[in-house]
């Protein structure tokens, strides 16, 4: 039966909004409480469907939003005469539900080849409170999506999705989309259709540097030989940071991917003051240089950048290089991705978009591995179409908290170049550099010559346990021989504190993790943490657990004399000494979680008399901040620590806390804008916010530590991946130390990989 419309568009109202999945949904009404029968008879039913949608629903396996979602479809079609298959539904609802995990779409042959899995349910922390037990036989109330799906094929999905009005290959306003086997929610294709035509636009463009006779590429290799000094090459054929800024200068998109340390940063300074030169080397711009932006997608990340690369500018030898580069002509300062785009309260379109484009040359997006769709599509749509966009990330670390895997997926190929020959002649012309065979290929793809991948870690010493560490756990490499030096503190920097008790008691793991927030455990490194250097040769000071910044806040003289400038700068040691230490964690809720372990270890230190309390607000407390505020300009991320003023320091409007009649209580956040300055918030203005003495490693993402704890439970759970550990890893600057509920959940998270489902790299093929 082939489907008939009524009119090109039936569904003419915005369907944004009524499906927009971020409004708040509300709960789908439950219809009856029967036994909806049996499997074969869920599958023929309408109501069936949508009732066992309602059990899933209450048993917390899926989101109210799912079941609207099917309901809506349901309505939708009726209205334009449609009677959807109840298979139609089903598959509406569970891919709602997977965008809800992270996923752009539903591949149904993935879907239907092991359900249960791909949907993964039951899940792992329900949040209903019904006691449904999951799939059993007979009563098919209790039936899970494993098992109705088990007898359908993917032809009998295609055939009743392509019957369905609700649904198109995107060509009309429906909302489903069906591609391939790809089954979207149309707001979601939408994005991805975005992304791709930005992308492809720009690989398309024809680059002023394409003749490496062109004055202007001339002009680039010269900058390439001022910036990148030969020694670079030491203990290394290829220098692919040179690389990648040739690479990513040629191309009006680039993606420069690295793992930590590989210079990211330097190669992009580099790249920044390269094309400078080129602009002000131009006839044709007539000298003028590029206006650029830098953005990072959250403040932390953003506050990071800002960091390292006022040094990285600082020490660009402009003076050596073509078209009179100045200090000025490098951005230095690092803003939010919100905030360059201009968020609004209340919706999630942006000021900026094509018809007020950002006024920009060139925009760097560092951390871009923690963009995800929606947020990526915003970028293109506010982007000029002559626009070079730069993005950099480590492609291997966890993806985005919402839908999508942007960067690790236009990075899928990056390991092996895949560089045609063009790219070759043209590389080695402006290089001087010979590209390894193994990342030629006659066959590269249009977006493969526009990926660089850094190779060498610049931060880590070769025999580093970090290093070592993250890069067995990214190439799956971890064997018995790294295990064991990890559990024997045979590395310098790296502690497994319970790695030789094979499945520890809770109770010994939580006094252990206790005991670590504390004081950090220096006396279980090697050489109690002692006699190690940095970069500059100086003493590295041994880890530290949270005893350190709660010393630095109990230890201080300023009193009610004192003057607000003083009051920030202990907030600034305090907020330094804070990020000297980390515990990280995989899950949110039980002992293993951020709110069991936030509460383990407040209750510890207050023991040791480091808090006056546990509970509510105290000075000491440190908070994440969890949502957007832009009255307050607070960013998601943001991490700031409770003081006790004397009344009238630090703010302009103290108000008495009530707790004594001389102080205060504010939360001290370091501002925004990289400046270094101090916020002072009043508690009861913040909104959205957790205790922060534990953190998921989602959250971290962005962010490093001097020292970080992971901290992993004592089963697996579909959570843990080699992407959650490898990016926990890495969060550490200097020490790292492991504490597991059973040893072998370390080895297994490993062997778990995150497989979004998307068709961004398809479409770029
Ligand atoms: N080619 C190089 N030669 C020597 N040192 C380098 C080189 N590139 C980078 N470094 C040094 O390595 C360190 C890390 O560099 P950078 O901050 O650029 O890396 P990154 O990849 O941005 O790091 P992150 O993981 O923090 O994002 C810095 O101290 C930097 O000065």
């Amino acid at each position: 039966m082939s489907k008939t419309r009524n009119t090109e568009n039936q569904f003419t109202f915005d369907l944004d909004e009524a499906l927009d999945l971020e409004k708040k949904a509300p709960a789908a009404p439950v219809h009856g409480s029967g036994s909806p029968g049996n499997n074969s008879l869920a599958l023929n039913q309408t109501e069936t469907v949508l009732e066992l949608l309602d059990h899933w629903q209450q048993a917390g396996w899926i989101r109210p939003l799912d079941v609207r979602f099917a309901r809506l479809i349901q309505d939708l079609s009726e209205e334009q005469g449609d009677a959807p298959q109840p298979l139609v539904l089903l598959l509406a609802a569970l891919t709602s539900h997977q965008v809800g995990r992270g996923h752009v779409c539903v591949d149904l042959a993935t879907l239907l080849a092991d359900a249960d899995s791909t949907l993964s349910l039951p899940p792992e922390e329900p949040n209903g409170t019904s006691s449904f037990a999951g799939p059993t036989t007979g009563d098919a109330s209790q039936t899970g999506p494993g098992e109705l799906l088990a007898r359908v094929s993917t032809q009998e999905c295609l055939s009743a999705l392509g019957n369905a009005l609700a649904v198109s290959d995107g060509s009309h306003t429906t909302p489903l989309v069906l591609n391939g086997t790809r089954l979207y929610l149309r707001r979601f294709w939408r994005y991805e259709q975005q992304i791709a035509a930005g992308i492809l636009q720009r690989l398309a463009q024809p680059s002023t540097l394409a003749d490496p006779a062109s004055p202007a590429a001339v002009t680039l290799s010269e900058a390439l030989e001022v910036l990148f000094k030969p020694q670079n090459s030491v203990g290394s054929p290829v220098d692919y940071q040179k690389l990648a800024c040739a690479l990513a200068a040629r191309n009006r998109f680039a993606v420069i991917t690295g793992g930590p340390g590989t210079g990211k940063t330097t190669t992009v300074v580099n790249l920044l003051a390269a094309l400078q030169s080129v602009a002000g080397e131009s006839t044709e711009r007539e000298g003028r240089k590029y206006r650029i932006r830098l953005a990072a997608p959250t403040g932390k990340a953003a506050a990071r950048l800002n960091e390292s690369i006022g040094g990285a500018v600082s020490r660009l030898p402009l003076a050596q290089l073509p078209g009179q580069v100045t200090l000025a002509d490098i951005p230095t300062k690092v803003t939010t991705l919100h905030r360059l785009l201009g968020s609004r309260p209340d919706t999630r379109k942006f000021r900026h978009n094509r018809d007020n484009p950002l006024l920009v040359d060139i925009l760097v997006i560092d951390e871009a591995s923690m963009v995800d769709l929606d947020l990526m599509a915003s970028v293109f749509d506010a982007l000029p179409a002559n626009a070079q966009l730069i993005l950099l990330g480590d492609k291997d670390q966890l993806a985005s908290v919402d839908a999508g895997a942007v960067l690790g997926e236009l990075c899928q190929r990056a390991p092996d170049g895949h560089y045609q020959p063009a790219t070759v002649q043209w590389l080695q012309a402006i290089t001087g550099t010979d590209i390894p065979i193994a990342l030629q290929d006659t066959e590269g793809q249009p977006l493969d010559q526009a990926v660089a991948m850094l190779r060498k870690s610049y931060r880590f010493a070769e025999g580093s346990g970090i290093r070592q560490l993250a890069e067995a756990v990214n190439t799956n490499a971890l064997n018995a021989n790294t295990l064991q030096q990890a559990r024997n503190a045979e590395f310098e920097d790296v502690i497994w504190l319970n790695g030789r008790n094979k499945k520890p008691s809770l109770e010994d793991t939580q006094a252990l993790i206790c005991g670590h927030a504390g004081s950090g455990s220096p006396q279980a490194f090697s050489n109690n943490g002692e006699g190690r250097i940095d970069d500059n040769g100086q003493p590295l000071s041994p880890p530290v657990g949270y005893r350190h910044y709660l010393s630095l806040m109990q230890n201080h003289n300023l009193d009610s004399n004192s003057t607000t400038e003083q009051w920030d700068e202990l907030a600034k040691s305090v907020l330094q000494a804070f990020s000297d230490f980390q515990v990280l964690c995989a899950l949110r809720r039980g002992p293993w979680g951020v709110e069991g372990l936030n509460e383990l270890i407040a209750h510890h230190l207050l023991g040791q008399g480091l808090i006056p309390r546990a509970e509510g607000w105290y000075a000491g407390r440190p908070v994440l901040i969890t949502g957007n505020d832009y009255n307050l300009g607070l960013m998601n991320g943001d991490v700031g620590i409770t003081f006790s003023l004397p009344w009238g320091a630090g703010s302009q409007n103290t108000q008495n806390s009530g707790d004594s009649p001389q102080t205060v209580l504010r939360v001290a956040f370091p501002a925004s804008d990289g400046s270094g300055a101090i916020r002072w918030i009043s508690p009861s203005r913040l909104q959205q916010l957790e205790t922060v003495y534990a953190m998921t490693v989602h959250k971290s993402q962005g962010s490093e530590f001097n020292h970080t704890c992971l901290v992993l439970p004592d089963r697996l759970s579909p959570v843990l991946t080699k992407e959650l550990v490898y990016t926990g890893i890495t969060r550490a600057k200097n020490w790292f130390s492991l504490i597991t509920g059973d040893t072998s959940v370390f080895s297994e998270s490993v062997g778990q990989r995150v497989v979004r489902a998307s068709g961004l790299a398809s479409v770029l093929a």
